[in-house]
């Protein structure tokens, strides 16, 4: 590594979802031969994790080191940190954005500017970093470059002559963008000789390495055997290697002001690591933190229960794995009357508990039910007291409460101006109130609605681009907490309450959701030897009612008693769909149906 700071370059790749971020970073550091590309089919190297590459989503920052000799003749050291696209790991991408000077703003040739776009550019902007406008996949034949410079100019307010078109499939343009990372982006500031101050932007969990913490050096040394101390936390360690990230971990005996790289100390598990937070030296510490530290606090709320009660044991320990590679999944231990023993989980957002969902089913093998998820309500009692509800469970007798309130979200879409009707009509019935519109050009509107975010987690996202017919981008940020009228519905399958599935709904919607969750019930609950009534209540009111009645289906009677082997295998399929059945009563409700309630809203579109 370059000992004059001057070579270095920090920078990111900000971008909207799916516009190329990953794949243009892996272009980077093949063209600086770290890396021999195995085919343009190949999953990009940045993004580890089985999920993401399956979903095609970057989730956790990942840095890399990549040399490169300018046409200066000098070699510079580029430090790219990879962030993630999604608004429920927003954190992550302020705090990747602000260890760095300088940010690639890709857009997506096809698409033009979109909701993220705007939201990672004023983020980047809040940091003071130089920002490269990128246009990418300029190969593709829907590309419209003409309609994305006049966006940069007119919506970005960036310089459209700075912009650098590139086609991080074939690797045009990519040589023009290193010069211009080196040209445009200034070498980072920092002085080894203040005291310590290194930003943690992200951790991950090696099975034999323990935690690595990923962190920027603002100023002073981060030394092999030096005391540390994380700020924040206010923990000592000792400070056993550092590094930098080259698809691997180099060893080195110091990180030096300006650099990005790894420590590890004797931090045990990731809960311990705080994004955000400030490393410095015990001996002559920095006076402050380095600012925009934030404890992210989830938003979304669920229990995991396992579909045989026989796996709560496996349950605990993937839930404990889980954790070690994932600060951000909270959970404690819970236990429902239908469910038996499991945990209530708190999220970032939906995307986060389908992340964790996907990886307790893929890589633990596990057959899981989550419960309706819920946000954190703020209930104030006629006794005056204050309390906070996760839980629909935990709701108090409504005689006792005087008031709730529910966490509103302001919600930012792009969309072209076609769609503004049936987005408009959309957000009204998820209880939005429209704080502005602006037409960014003559085809696309930006809308602002303030909405409470109960009404965002579910569907909003999948509805909004059904009605846009997929043009629409959205991106959101929490505002606070205002006052609501809640309601606790349960279901009562034959009459016994099935704990699990009850929800806190807002008064207003209460009928309709309950007639939805009835009607999508019956549709999952199969048909049984006795009559089902399945109903929706309110306070001790039966609001909805369906029944499913009597049948059962003999798979094997086709078999005729002939081929003996064929009628087992029968038996056995029919058996395996049983395990992904939950006893309530004496009643089997599949799996599927508590994740339909999930998506009760949407059954009368
Ligand atoms: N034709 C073409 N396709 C591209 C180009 N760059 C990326 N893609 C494709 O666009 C899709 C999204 O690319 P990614 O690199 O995964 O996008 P990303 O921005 O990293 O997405 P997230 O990680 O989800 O935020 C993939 O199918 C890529 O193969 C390009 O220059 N040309």
């Amino acid at each position: 590594m370059p000992a004059d700071s001057t070579l270095t370059r920090n920078f990111c790749i900000i971008a909207h979802i799916d516009h190329g971020k990953s794949t243009l970073a892996d272009r980077f550091i093949e063209k600086a031969k770290l890396y021999v590309s195995r085919g343009p089919a190949q999953d990009q190297i940045l993004d580890t994790m089985d999920i993401e590459r399956e979903r095609g989503i970057t989730i956790k920052s990942q840095a890399v080191t990549i040399p490169y000799t300018a046409k200066d003749g000098k070699t510079y050291e580029l430090n790219l940190v990879d962030t993630p696209g999604h608004v429920d790991f927003s954190y992550e991408v302020s705090r990747a954005i602000s260890s760095c000077e300088g940010a690639l703003l890709v857009i997506d040739a096809s698409q033009g500017v979109e909701a993220q776009t705007l939201a990672n550019l004023y983020m980047a902007m809040e940091h003071n970093l130089t920002i490269i406008p990128v246009i990418n996949k300029i190969d593709l034949p829907s590309a419209d470059i003409d309609a994305c410079l006049h966006q940069i100019d007119h919506d970005l307010g960036l310089e459209p002559e700075e912009t650098v078109l590139v086609s991080a499939k074939t690797g045009a343009g990519v040589d023009e963008l290193f010069e211009a990372i080196v040209k445009q982006i200034n070498p980072p500031e920092g002085k080894d000789s203040l005291p310590l101050q290194a930003l943690i932007f992200d951790s991950h969990y090696d099975a034999y390495r323990g935690v690595i913490v990923h962190c920027r050096v603002f100023n002073g040394i981060l030394e092999v055997g030096s005391e540390v101390r994380f700020m924040h936390t206010d923990t000592p360690y000792k400070v056993e290697e550092v590094g930098f990230f080259q698809l691997g971990l180099v060893k080195t005996d110091a990180l030096h002001a300006g650099d990005v790289g790894y420590v590890i100390t004797g931090v045990k598990t990731i809960s311990d690591v705080r994004v955000g937070d400030t490393i410095t030296t015990v001996k002559n510490a920095a006076k402050n933190p380095l600012p925009g530290f934030k404890d992210v606090k989830p938003v979304v709320f669920s229990s995991i229960y396992p579909v045989d009660t026989n796996d709560y044991e496996e349950l605990v320990s993937a839930i404990e794995r889980l954790k070690l590679n994932d600060a951000s999944l909270i959970y404690e231990k819970d236990s429902s009357a239908a469910l038996g023993f499991g945990f209530r989980c708190g999220f970032l957002g939906m995307l986060h508990l389908e992340v964790v969902q996907e990886r307790i089913e893929r890589e633990f093998g596990l057959s899981i039910v989550f419960t309706s998820p819920s946000v954190k309500y703020i209930v104030h009692m006629k006794n005056g007291d204050v309390i906070n509800i996760d839980n629909p469970l935990e709701y108090p007798d409504p005689m006792r409460v005087e008031y709730a309130e529910e966490p509103f979200i302001q919600a930012n879409i792009i969309t072209p101006s076609q769609f503004v009707g049936s987005l408009i009509t959309l957000c009204m019935e998820k209880r939005g109130v429209q704080v502005g519109m602006n037409y960014l050009d003559e085809k696309r509107v930006e809308l602002l609605y303030e909405m409470p975010l109960s009404e965002v987690l579910f569907e909003f996202y999948d509805r909004m681009k059904s009605v846009s017919r997929g043009y629409a981008s959205f991106d959101y940020q929490l505002i606070g907490y205002k006052r609501t009228d809640l309601v606790r519905m349960d279901i009562l399958v034959n009459g016994e309450p099935v704990d699990a599935l009850s929800q806190l709904v807002f008064r207003g919607s209460s009928q309709l959701r309950g007639k939805q969750v009835c009607e999508r019930l019956k549709g999952e609950i199969p048909r049984q030897q006795y009559k089902i009534a399945i109903q929706a209540a309110i306070g001790g009111t039966i609001v909805s009612r369906e029944t499913i009645n009597a049948f059962r289906k003999d798979v094997t009677a086709k078999c005729y008693g002939g081929d003996i082997s064929r009628k087992r295998k029968l038996l056995e399929k029919q058996k395996e769909g049983k395990k992904r059945m939950k006893m309530v009563g004496n009643v089997e409700i599949p799996q599927s149906a508590f994740l339909a309630v999930l998506k009760s809203d949407d059954s009368s579109k």
